[in-house]
């Protein structure tokens, strides 16, 4: 796997190394010895799947608060997304700032998102599927956000939002909490 660590600290987009022949390919997506080399987190907990059947379909911008801070491994495995990080972490030197990638099936693309990143994305295709290792278990009452049209990030989106859940949209804004 290639680790090409992106602008936001300990962000990394991960891409594979195929080895081909008249079959076809063969690549490895994950390694935990790989990401211990580097510091990073290479156990994880629990892995999901997310489907989404319209394209503009937005999910997140989501978080988990301490001690449940998540660290989570994401790929697209059917269609593509647009996929969004917010840097959370106080004193970060990227505190606020925001970053985004495209995630498909066919550039098989992977991003590791540190704990204190809010993460979400929008589908760009119709039947997209998200594949997600998380490295610890998910609790519920520690499950937070913020909201994908809040002013005081710079996100944008590249289609109209075609469906998102009344609790992303219910997030309050991020200045005064
Ligand atoms: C996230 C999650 C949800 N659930 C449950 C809670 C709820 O009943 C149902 C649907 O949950 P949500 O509506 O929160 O699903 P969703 O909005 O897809 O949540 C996901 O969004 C993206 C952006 C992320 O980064 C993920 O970590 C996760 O937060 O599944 C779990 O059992 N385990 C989990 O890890």
């Amino acid at each position: 796997m290639i680790f090409e660590e992106l602008e936001l600290p300990g962000l990394f987009r991960l891409l594979p190394e195929p080895h081909a022949d008249e079959r076809g390919f063969f690549a490895r997506t994950h390694c935990e010895s790989e990401f211990a080399e580097r510091g990073l987190v290479g156990r994880f907990a629990q892995s999901s799947v997310s489907f989404n059947h319209r394209r503009g379909t937005v999910r997140g911008m989501h978080f988990s608060k301490p001690p449940h801070a998540e660290t989570k491994l994401v790929r697209c495995t059917a269609g593509a997304i647009h996929d969004a990080v917010i840097d959370l972490r106080p004193g970060s030197p990227t505190y606020r700032r925001s970053l985004s990638v495209t995630l498909s099936a066919a550039n098989r693309h992977a991003l590791y998102i540190p704990a204190g990143l809010a993460h979400g994305f929008q589908t760009l295709s119709d039947d997209t599927e998200i594949l997600y290792m998380i490295d610890r278990p998910f609790v519920a009452s520690a499950a937070d956000g913020v909201r994908w049209d809040d002013p005081a990030f710079d996100l944008t989106w590249p289609e109209p939002v075609s469906i998102i859940a009344a609790r992303d949209l219910a997030f309050p804004d991020w200045t005064g909490r």
